[in-house]
């Protein structure tokens, strides 16, 4: 993929290739449940959905749920949580990560069973379980939510896109069973705008995108959406005259990013300003308004 976004070239060295086999053992898995919980990240509510999804499961019963809402714009998520909420889907916010939600969670994914169940009671069973699947692109937080579900350290999770493995069925109580392997979505690269938007958040690995291109992108939007939290984070002052440059070396001067001679160091700041970004110390952002609010 390459292309321009705001005026700069993005280009994302993706192969597909490997995702296709967590494609069909997703596809597979799909079929064996009641109730999917897509997982967004908070902060790309648009592009870390994968509209593929939809088709793949059909008529089954759908939960969105924002995660990540810790370093999520709090008003945005609101905005977003409504958009889904007139688009006729159950929506959810949680923070996986202090466990934020997640009972609210467990009463809607037992709401959404109830059909299913109901259709069984009709045919006489009546101990069924409610089947459940998390699914949501790389290092969106699956492993972390079904640790939370689980209420133990059972899946393994690490902040490293690609690592979870291994399937079987786990009894969460209060009639659910959740499939251990959460489904990868593989990410779309639909345009370099939704590119952008999963190199900075994590969703992809470093090595394949042009870092120094993202974080001029990234100083670029922040500096439109969040200039005063972007000022106080830095503790840097801001100039109607600044471009993203100077912007970047006010940054590198004010955490002391120097090499040798004073001379100050670039690259260790465009590393600097994206791993903040990532881990949320740069300030709670949201890159994507849902549709409506943008027009
Ligand atoms: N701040 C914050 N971090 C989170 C939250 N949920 C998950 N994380 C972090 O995000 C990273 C990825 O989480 P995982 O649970 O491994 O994500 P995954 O979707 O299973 O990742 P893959 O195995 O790559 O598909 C980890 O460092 C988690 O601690 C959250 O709500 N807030």
């Amino acid at each position: 993929m390459e292309n321009t976004i705001s005026g700069k070239k993005f280009h994302i060295q993706w192969f597909p290739g490997h995702m296709t086999k967590a494609k069909r053992m997703m596809e597979a898995n799909l079929k064996l449940v009641d109730v999917v919980v897509e997982l967004l990240d908070a902060r790309i509510p648009r592009s870390s959905a994968n509209p593929m999804l939809q088709q793949l499961i059909g008529a089954k019963q759908k939960i969105v749920v924002l995660n990540k809402t810790d370093m999520a714009d709090p008003e945005r998520t609101q905005a977003w949580l409504s958009y889904f909420k007139k688009n006729s889907f159950t929506a959810l916010e949680v923070d996986c990560q202090k466990g934020k939600g997640v009972k609210a969670l467990v009463s809607a994914i037992q709401k959404a069973g109830e059909p299913t169940l109901e259709k069984w009671r009709k045919k006489g069973v009546r101990n069924r379980s409610i089947r459940v699947m998390i699914v949501g692109i790389p290092n969106v937080g699956k492993s972390t939510l079904i640790n939370r579900l689980l209420g133990k350290n059972k899946a393994a999770a690490q902040n490293k896109p690609g690592v979870t493995r291994g399937p079987q069925w786990v009894i969460l109580g209060k009639g659910l069973e959740l499939l251990d392997t959460p489904g990868v979505l593989w990410p779309k690269f639909d345009n370099p705008e939704t590119g952008f938007c999963l190199a900075v958040t994590g969703a992809i690995r470093e090595e394949v995108f042009d870092q120094e291109t993202a974080v001029h992108i990234l100083v670029q939007r922040l500096l439109k959406l969040y200039p005063q939290e972007l000022s106080a984070s830095y503790r840097i002052e801001l100039a109607p005259e600044d471009t993203v440059e100077t912007v970047e070396e006010k940054i590198a001067r004010a955490r002391g990013c120097l090499k040798a001679g004073g001379v100050l160091d670039m690259n260790k700041t465009i590393q600097m300003i994206l791993r903040d970004f990532k881990t949320g110390k740069l300030g709670s952002f949201t890159l994507e308004a849902p549709p409506r609010e943008e027009a």
